[in-house]
């Protein structure tokens, strides 16, 4: 039987490491780090992720603050609220929730944030610092991943890793911290032929392609580590929504371990988001070094990632 991947247990763990990092700068006479969440429109999903973010900040000690536009928003206007954010000391974190409304470029928007405070790791500087090995703020969801994968392999060396996905948010980035860390990474996606053989190879199979129960049991080698990171709402039989991610999870009890969807990935994305605010903040205080767009002259010490370690 494989092992089940307790996320929510794993990502309790690391937000009481978080909240005693906010607790120390508390007690140093900092302010508490801030986090400021903007969400365009009232997406139904967006709003309960939000929900989430902003109850998980409350838990740990950070103060968050919500910033709930119209969906007709004008890109001029959220551009001029991030500008105002960029601005203020209390402001350690920004997060601009994805999707937008379609008269929003989200690249513009993404890459207005200032990158010393782009806790999502979403923008160009932090991308760039990521696929250089050079520190940066580290998106939420791939920092997520290496953490759960960290729980049961003690060294990625020369291991085989399959990522299926090539998004922006996960694929790519994960890739980066998996060659970080001296995995062999091949990175996959939906139209790559011969997909399963592929990933019948794989030591770890980290599932990020969007496509309900795609990776099926004969796809997973005995013994394999699956992270599973798809997460789609469907309808159930009964008529309640259900969620489902990438792997037919009732079908790989001959691999080694697997994250369950939900309890899996989606709670670490939310406690490595925490503490990524808490980072930013000791940055900001001072504390540490290097985050954010202090080129030309480069990073000194690496904060976040560092050759053949997985960041903490
Ligand atoms: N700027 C931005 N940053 C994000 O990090 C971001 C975003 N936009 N847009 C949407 C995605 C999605 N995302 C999730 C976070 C937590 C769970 C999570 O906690 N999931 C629970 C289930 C929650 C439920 O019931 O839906 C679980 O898997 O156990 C899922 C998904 C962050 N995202």
């Amino acid at each position: 039987m494989a092992d089940i991947i307790d996320g929510r247990a794993i990502a309790a763990q690391l937000d009481e490491v978080t909240k005693a990092q906010v607790d120390a700068l508390l007690a140093d006479g900092h302010p508490a780090p801030g986090l400021d969440v903007i969400l365009v429109g009232n997406d139904p999903a967006s709003e309960v992720y939000v929900r989430h973010k902003i109850r998980a900040c409350e838990r740990v000690g950070i103060v968050s603050r919500k910033h709930q536009l119209p969906a007709d928003t004008s890109q001029d206007d959220l551009l001029a609220l991030i500008a105002t954010l960029n601005a203020k000391p209390e402001v350690h974190g920004i997060l601009c929730q994805v999707p937008l409304p379609e008269q929003i470029d989200p690249a513009l928007v993404l890459g207005a944030i200032a990158p010393n405070k782009d806790v999502d790791g979403f923008h160009p500087v932090n991308v760039g610092r990521l696929s250089t090995g050079t520190g940066g703020i580290v998106p939420c969801t791939p920092l997520g991943v290496m953490k759960l994968i960290a729980s049961v392999v003690d060294d990625l060396t020369g291991k085989d890793v399959v990522v299926i996905g090539k998004s922006n948010i996960v694929g790519k980035p994960v890739a980066n911290l998996l060659l970080d860390a001296e995995a062999t990474v091949t990175v996959t996606h939906i139209y790559t032929h011969g997909l399963a053989d592929i990933c019948r190879q794989a030591d770890i199979i980290v599932a990020a392609a969007g496509a309900p129960r795609l990776v099926r049991g004969h796809w997973v080698k005995d013994g394999a580590v699956l992270i599973d990171v798809g997460i789609t709402r469907i309808e159930g039989e009964d008529g309640k929504t259900k969620l489902v991610g990438d792997i037919a999870f009732d079908e790989v009890q001959h691999a080694a371990a697997v994250t369950p969807v939900p309890g899996g990935v989606g709670p670490m994305t939310i406690a490595c988001l925490l503490s990524n605010t808490v980072k930013a903040a000791r940055v900001a205080y001072g504390i540490d070094k290097n985050v954010g767009n202090d080129f030309p002259g480069g990073p000194t010490r690496p904060m976040f990632t560092g050759s053949g370690s997985i960041p903490n």
